[in-house]
C-alpha cells in the first residue's frame, strides 16, 4: 500500500497543507514541537479514525477551525482510493471515493498503518488497559468485523455496569443480571476467540523477528491471559458454562463494587524472554526491543492477513536504535513497505542504506521539501 498524497485542514497546528508523498521512504525533519508527530498522527487518524495519542477527537481540530480534515489518496492492490475523514464536534464522518460510508468499522482497513513511537513501551511496561488498547486497535484493522462485536460487548457492559451501579449492594431482582450475563457471555467469547487466533499468529512472527534483532539470543514469547482461561479449540459451549460460572462466583463482589469483573474488559497480555517475564525482570532495552518486534510482527501478520504490506510510521524513535538495528529495520522493509519517519535532526540517520527517499522540513504546522528522489 502506498500513500501518494496528504490533505490535511484545520489539522492540529495545520491550517492548509496539500503533501505529495509518493517516495518509498518520507523524511520529516524539524525542531521540537513544529508538527512532525501531528503529521503521523494525521496518518493513523485517516486510516484508524482514532488517535494513538489521545481519546478525545476535539484534540484535533485546530484551535482556529469548527472541523479538521484529512484525506489521502492511496495506491493498493484493489486499486486506486481517496479517503476523507472529517471530525467536528458532532463526530466523524468517513468517506470513500466520495461516498460517505454509513459505518465507520467498514471504511477502517481500507488504509493499514503499523505505527512505533517511543511511547510503545507503555505496552510491555503500562497497564493492561494499554495492552487491550493495542489489540484492539491492531486486530479491528485487520478484521473490521471485529470492531463490530467490540462495540456490542462495550454497550452490553456499559449497560450492565449501570444495573450494577443502580443496585448499590442491595440485591438484584431474581433473572434481572442473568438476562445481561448471557448476552455478555455469547459476544464475549466472539472476542476472546478472535483475541486468541490474532495473538498466536503475532507470536510466531514476533518471536522469530525478536531472534533476529537480538542476534538469535533471545527467545521472545507473547502469550494472552484471559479473563476467563480456555484452551485452544475448545467449543463455544464449554468456554460459555465457564464464563458464566465465573460470573456466578464474583456476583456478590461485583454487586457491592458496581462493576463487572469478568470478560474481555480485564483481559491482558504477557511477556517472556527466555522464560522470565520481561514486565517484571526485563531491561529497559528488552523492554524496548520487545515493543519493536511487536510492531515489526504486525507488519507481516497485515501482510499475510490482506496481502498487502501496511505503511509504517516511526515517530521520533530512530535516534533511540543504534546503527545495527536501524539498519536491520531498514534492510528488512526496504522496497516492501513504504515509511514515514519523524526526527528532530538527520545526524542520526543511516542514509547509506536508504533508497528512493525523500526529506521534508516542518516547521510551525508548514511542510517544505528539502530533497526527494535519488538525490538523497
Ligand atoms: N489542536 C491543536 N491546534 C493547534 N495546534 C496544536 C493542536 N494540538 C497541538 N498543537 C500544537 O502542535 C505542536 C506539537 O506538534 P507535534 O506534537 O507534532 O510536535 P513534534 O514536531 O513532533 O515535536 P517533538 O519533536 O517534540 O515530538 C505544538 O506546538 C502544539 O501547540
Amino acid at each position: 500500500m502506498h500513500l501518494e498524497q496528504l490533505k490535511l485542514s484545520h489539522y492540529r497546528n495545520y491550517r492548509e497543507i496539500e503533501l505529495r508523498t509518493d517516495h518509498q521512504v518520507n523524511l520529516f525533519v524539524g525542531r521540537n514541537a513544529q508538527g512532525k508527530t501531528n503529521l503521523l498522527e494525521a496518518i493513523y487518524v485517516l486510516a484508524l479514525t482514532k488517535s494513538h495519542r489521545t481519546h478525545h477527537d476535539r484534540e484535533l481540530i485546530g484551535w482556529e477551525g469548527e472541523t479538521a480534515l484529512i484525506s489521502g489518496d492511496i495506491r493498493r492492490k484493489l486499486g486506486p482510493c481517496r479517503m476523507e475523514l472529517s471530525i467536528s464536534s458532532k463526530g466523524k464522518r468517513a468517506k470513500l471515493n466520495g461516498l460517505e460510508q454509513r459505518k465507520l468499522s467498514e471504511y477502517v482497513g481500507t488504509l493499514n498503518v503499523v505505527l512505533f513511537a517511543p511511547e510503545d513501551l507503555h505496552i510491555v511496561k503500562g497497564s493492561p488497559g494499554v495492552r487491550r488498547r493495542f489489540l484492539d486497535m491492531e486486530l479491528g484493522q485487520v478484521y473490521p468485523a471485529y470492531l463490530y462485536d467490540l462495540s456490542q460487548y462495550q454497550k452490553l457492559l456499559t449497560q450492565r455496569n449501570n444495573l450494577l451501579k443502580q443496585s448499590a449492594g442491595k440485591p438484584l431482582s431474581p433473572g434481572l443480571l442473568e438476562v445481561w450475563d448471557e448476552q455478555l457471555a455469547t459476544v464475549g467469547i466472539k472476542i476472546m476467540k478472535k483475541r486468541q487466533s490474532f495473538i498466536k499468529k503475532l507470536q510466531a512472527w514476533a518471536e522469530s523477528i525478536h531472534r533476529g534483532i537480538t542476534g538469535g539470543g533471545e527467545s521472545l514469547v507473547v502469550s494472552y491471559a484471559p479473563s476467563v482461561p480456555f484452551t485452544e479449540g475448545e467449543s463455544d459451549s464449554v468456554l460459555f458454562d465457564r464464563f458464566m460460572l465465573k460470573l456466578t462466583q464474583v456476583k456478590e463482589q461485583e454487586l457491592r463494587r458496581g462493576v463487572s469483573l469478568v470478560g474481555p474488559h480485564r483481559d491482558d497480555l504477557t511477556f517472556t524472554i527466555n522464560g522470565r517475564d520481561v514486565q517484571t525482570f526485563g531491561s529497559q532495552g528488552q523492554q524496548r526491543t520487545t515493543a519493536l518486534s511487536l510492531k515489526l510482527a504486525e507488519i507481516e501478520l497485515i501482510a499475510e492477513e490482506v496481502g498487502e504490506y501496511p505503511l509504517l510510521l516511526l515517530d521520533d524513535v530512530l535516534s533511540e536504535l543504534d546503527k545495527y538495528r536501524q539498519t536491520q529495520l531498514i534492510e528488512t522493509f526496504q522496497g516492501k513497505v513504504q515509511t514515514f519517519v519523524t526526527t528532530t535532526g538527520l545526524e542520526s540517520v543511516n542514509f547509506e542504506k536508504l533508497r528512493d527517499a525523500a526529506v521534508y522540513r516542518v516547521s510551525a504546522g508548514e511542510v517544505d521539501v528539502l530533497a526527494g528522489g535519488a538525490e538523497v
